[in-house]
């Protein structure tokens, strides 16, 4: 399973050229539901129409909602926010006399510029606390604006609402609303194709992996984040002419978790799941929501709880699933153009990494203590020490996954303690982690394709072997997935590489072909390698040097002949009094 760049078999090119079967499918089913939408003016009653018009408004609500949660996983549970912010901004900006796109555009813009303030913050903090942060300042944020609504009576008509411009003709309404709706799901679609779909997806699917191939995950999330405030709140702009009135419902909890239950019944991850979830739901609501009233309800809580046990993936992923012959893999756009990698900088030498004095504490319990390292290129130097020394902790450092209180790193003979991970990475930092991290959920070849376009190198050109297409990285053992990342942190030519415990659930055999490839790798790139390692065994074979750590202190630099001698080793590490 080891793999370096050969040409890719003809079979292949071809299948990747014809691509997957939704892929082939998408087309003609968007073809096919542009064309409904179009004729439906001729064919439904006014009635009919208008409930189709309200689908489609919820529809693209529940899109705004899926450019976040179903695209880079962050869940909002206060997603109504920026849906009322667009309505209120049609209702206010009306009354003050200002036309209803100009209006409009102000409601994005509030909607946008809302998400992006709450995205800043929570995406400021480390992932363990901003994901939760999230979820409570969308909550905080639509309850706050309810009731300002609530209050602002002379502005938005408090708790009876806010009156906005009625059209007459529906049908003309519903032209324009559903150029719109098609209009931006397909221009929003643009968020996740190429380069920024591979950001997304991977982050979506495993952010540790994708922060350590030199994606900027803040950045693709906020992104992402903002994007979904927008296209909300675009919603909520044209929903506000076919509701004709405003009311604070519409910043409300209810409406939040109603485009939750949407999303999750269509599906996430698509341009169909959402329309799809919102439309039918809506339909349901409009249709038996009257006779049946909490029956109703509960049907849908049924329903809601159904999808998410039976098929996780929503209505659209059943689809996917039955196109597929019960296979639903996530792809990579195709055509992604390659990442740019920079240049090593002038000041790079021989050293590769210093790590100088590091102190690093968890909750006030110093873990570092004044921690030095120096690795050269070239050269294999493996890290021991007892469980617990803060051997992991080092690897975090020096890769910037752990914050350093004192002391510094430097890489390639730049200071980069205050860098963040990604920044490192496409400097030429690569590191390997104790349980492989590979895109469990892709296909084999899209992990390498993810891997090659990070590293600057063209996908377009990359080996792709025989069933690796249709094989996905989870099914792989555990060696191959160890090969796999080698693979893919080696698709960049790193300068440095960091590997944690490699041969952790590894056979004899398949330790000793793994030493064997290490040892070619230093030799044949290069780079300076750190290893964190408790098997001597292997140790003895990679290591120019070894380094032992103790309560976060290195207590001996030298050969394994050397360390094996030295007697507070012996007392710390091997037991030996
Ligand atoms: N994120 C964290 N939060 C709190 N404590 C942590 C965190 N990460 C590590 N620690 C603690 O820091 C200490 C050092 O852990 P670390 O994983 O670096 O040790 P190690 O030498 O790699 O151990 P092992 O060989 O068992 O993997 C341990 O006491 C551990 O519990």
């Amino acid at each position: 399973m080891t793999a370096t760049a050969v040409a890719a078999p003809a079979h292949d090119r071809a299948t990747r050229a014809r691509g997957p079967v939704v892929r082939r499918w998408a087309a003609p089913l968007a073809a096919a539901a542009v064309g409904v939408l179009a004729l439906a003016p001729f064919g439904l009653a006014p009635h009919a129409l208008g409930i189709l018009t309200l689908g489609l408004v919820y529809g693209l609500f529940t899109y705004g909602l899926d450019l976040a949660w179903g695209r880079v996983g962050l869940i909002s549970v206060g997603q109504a926010a920026f849906f009322g912010a667009g309505a209120y901004a049609v209702v206010i900006g009306t009354d003050a006399g200002l036309s209803l796109p100009v209006a409009g555009l102000l409601g994005v813009v509030a909607g946008a510029l809302l998400a992006a303030l709450i995205g800043a913050v929570a995406l400021s903090v480390p992932e363990a606390t901003g994901v939760p942060l999230l979820i409570l300042l969308t909550l905080g944020a639509s309850q706050l604006l309810q009731r300002t609504a609530t209050s602002l009576r002379n502005l938005t008509g408090g708790a009876n609402g806010g009156l906005a411009p009625v059209f007459d003709l529906v049908q003309g309404y519903y032209v324009v609303l559903a150029s719109c709706a098609v209009a931006v799901a397909l221009t929003a679609g643009l968020l996740v194709k190429g380069r920024r779909g591979l950001f997304q997806l991977t982050s979506l699917v495993n952010p540790l992996r994708a922060e350590h191939l030199g994606v900027d995950l803040r950045a693709t999330r906020w992104v992402a984040f903002t994007a979904a405030g927008a296209v909300s709140a675009l919603a909520g702009v044209l929903f506000a002419p076919v509701s004709g009135i405003v009311t604070p419902a519409s910043l409300g909890l209810a409406l939040s978790a109603s485009v939750l239950v949407w999303l999750a019944v269509g599906g996430k991850g698509s341009i169909a799941g959402p329309f799809l979830g919102a439309g039918l739901l809506t339909i349901g609501t409009q249709t038996l929501g009257g006779t049946l009233q909490s029956w109703y309800v509960l049907g849908t809580a049924a329903l809601f709880i159904l999808v998410v046990q039976v098929a996780p993936d929503g209505l659209a992923g059943l689809v996917r699933r039955a196109l597929r012959r019960g296979r639903d893999v996530p792809a990579l756009p195709r055509r992604i153009r390659p990442v740019h990698r920079p240049a090593a900088p002038e000041t790079a030498g021989d050293r590769v990494l210093e790590v100088r004095d590091v102190e690093v504490s968890f909750g006030g319990t110093p873990v570092l203590q004044g921690t030095s390292l120096t690795v050269d290129r070239g050269e294999v130097v493996c890290l021991i020490g007892p469980n617990g020394a803060g051997k992991s902790t080092l690897l975090g450092a020096v890769a910037g996954t752990v914050e350093v209180a004192r002391g510094s790193v430097w890489f390639e003979g730049v200071d980069v303690t205050a860098q963040p991970t990604h920044r490192r990475v496409r400097h030429g930092m690569a590191r390997m982690f104790q349980v492989p991290r590979v895109f469990d959920q892709l296909s084999v070849a899209d992990n390498r394709r993810a891997a090659a376009v990070m590293a600057g190198v063209g996908a377009e050109d990359l080996a792709v072997h025989a069933g690796e297409e249709d094989r996905v990285a989870g099914e792989l053992s555990m060696a191959d997935r160890r090969h796999l990342e080698l693979d893919m942190v080696l698709t960049g030519s790193p300068e440095l590489l960091l590997l944690d415990e490699p041969a952790a659930g590894l056979s004899h055999d398949e330790t000793g072909a793994l030493a064997a490839r290490i040892r070619a790798v230093a030799a044949a790139e290069r780079c300076g390698i750190v290893v964190v390692e408790h098997d001597m065994e292997l140790v003895r074979q990679l290591a120019d040097r070894v380094v032992v750590l103790s309560r976060g202190a290195v207590i001996a630099d030298g050969s394994m002949d050397e360390i094996v001698a030295h007697d507070s080793v012996r007392t710390a590490y091997l037991g030996v009094p």
